[in-house]
């Protein structure tokens, strides 16, 4: 497989987040978020690490655009630090605005397509004290800062994101608790992720007015769900699960409605579900992100509240105890786009693997061959009719793993948290060769 059998405006990019990369946590105005807090609460976070430096980033931008540009990606997709270009729910941080612009203005220099993600889980502690996600006035929140971003960056970019992964900061901060804000509290997980997804419509309806030649999308978990064994049961509790991972956050978007099966589980256990804004909610986009890495096999439990417990599967697993299983992608890019006819980008997708350098090298082969087969897949369902326009690999260097701290290493590139220097890995060596053969 070679990069010329993608087709010619195909895009490869390589992806990051505020939070997990840029440090300078109380810099430059910068305000407190719910991770500084969650991060600095003794047992949260893995061996108690946090995000205050982290890859320094805020300092590196430049070194960081130049090794993008020399492994020779179209793209960079990266987030916006709510709390650093907000002071309060009004006032603009310029210094915080100001390192945005330059960082794009590097890139644009540098001939790299910005993709920019508006959330990715940092969201202000001031908005948090007024009910974060659980306040219904956060959408408005959101449209405002939306909105003063498509004003001053829409000019120079043109493909935005509205939301990370809203499943994770509404199940892992709401309902498991792993993640800001550490809530444990099923409802309020539904409520959140019912604020996301209004928030995510009143920004898509602020940037119709703002960024009117640009495109907008939402990036979601996209985890293939597979009965563990084929028992009609196990099927049953695999659609169910699937409705709860990924139809409750990507149907919403298209047909304005929760999916049916989720609802009425959810409704049986006395949680109240909301259909206020499902005319926002559901406002034209023009494509999805996909996140993807895993499968989840599930076995019907009738004693468990929601019918499934999680079974370990007996592939080969990623450092995350993932299972390496890349036809889940193809499958998953099949059902995601025959479902809702939306074209469609691969946001995320990459491992954590048990890194270890010498002499300035780190052999990740199997990096490469997750790539590889990642890749493959890819290409076998736009070859099938998928609408796939564009590929981020996760990430660009090691960084902050959220409850993982820095124990689980995503990179390409090496980061060296004592000294911060960059080192590049077997597999963006690869990736340099594989992107050069245009
Ligand atoms: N865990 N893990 C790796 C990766 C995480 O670092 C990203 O911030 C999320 O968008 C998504 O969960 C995927």
């Amino acid at each position: 497989m070679e990069r010329n059998d993608f087709p010619k405006d195909f895009i490869f990019g390589v992806a990051t987040a505020s939070y997990q990369i840029e440090g300078a946590y109380n810099e430059d105005g910068k305000v407190p978020s719910i991770w500084d807090v969650f991060s600095h609460t003794p047992g949260k976070i893995k061996n108690n690490e946090n995000g205050d430096v982290a890859c320094d980033h805020y300092h590196r931008y430049e070194e960081d655009i130049k090794i993008i540009k020399d492994i020779g990606f179209d793209a960079y997709r990266f987030s916006i630090s709510w709390p650093r270009v907000m002071k309060n729910t009004k006032e603009k941080n310029e210094k915080g605005l100001d390192f945005y612009n330059k960082l794009i203005d590097k890139l644009l220099e540098n001939n790299i397509t910005p993709f920019i993600t508006i959330y990715h889980w940092d969201l202000p502690l001031f908005l948090y004290e007024k009910g974060g996600w659980l306040n219904d006035d956060i959408a408005l929140y959101f449209q405002d800062y939306s909105s003063i971003l498509f004003q001053n960056f829409g000019d120079r970019v043109k493909h935005w994101i509205t939301l990370n992964e809203p499943w994770c900061s509404s199940f892992l901060g709401y309902f498991y608790g792993i993640h800001a804000p550490g809530h444990k509290n099923l409802q309020e997980a539904i409520k959140t992720d019912h604020n996301l997804l209004r928030a995510h419509g009143y920004s898509v309806e602020a940037f119709r007015d703002l960024v009117k030649d640009g495109k907008i999308g939402i990036t979601n978990v996209t985890t293939k769900v597979e009965p563990a064994d084929e028992t009609e049961e196990d099927f049953y509790v695999a659609l169910l699960v699937d409705e709860l991972t990924n139809g409750w956050f990507y149907d919403p978007i298209i047909f304005g409605r929760y999916p049916e099966n989720a609802r009425a589980i959810l409704q049986r256990n006395g949680i109240e579900i909301f259909e206020n804004d499902m005319n926002i909610i559901s406002k034209k986009i023009d494509f999805f992100g996909i996140n993807y890495y895993t499968r989840q096999l599930v076995k019907y439990a009738p004693e468990e509240p929601f019918m499934f417990r999680t079974i370990e599967g007996e592939l080969e697993k990623t450092e995350m105890g993932w299972e390496i299983y890349p036809e889940g992608l193809y499958d998953m890019l099949l059902k995601i786009y025959n479902r809702y006819k939306t074209p469609l980008y691969i946001t995320e997708n990459g491992m954590a693997g048990p890194d270890k350098i010498e002499n300035g090298k780190v052999h990740d082969t199997y990096r490469i061959n997750y790539l590889k087969s990642h890749f493959e897949n890819a290409l076998k369902a736009i070859k099938d009719g998928v609408d796939l326009k564009g590929y981020f690999i996760w990430t660009l260097m090691d960084n902050f793993e959220w409850a993982e701290g820095y124990s689980k290493r995503f990179g390409i590139v090496y980061t060296d948290y004592t000294t911060q220097k960059r080192y590049l890995k077997d597999s963006a060596i690869w990736l340099k060769k594989f992107l050069e053969g245009k």
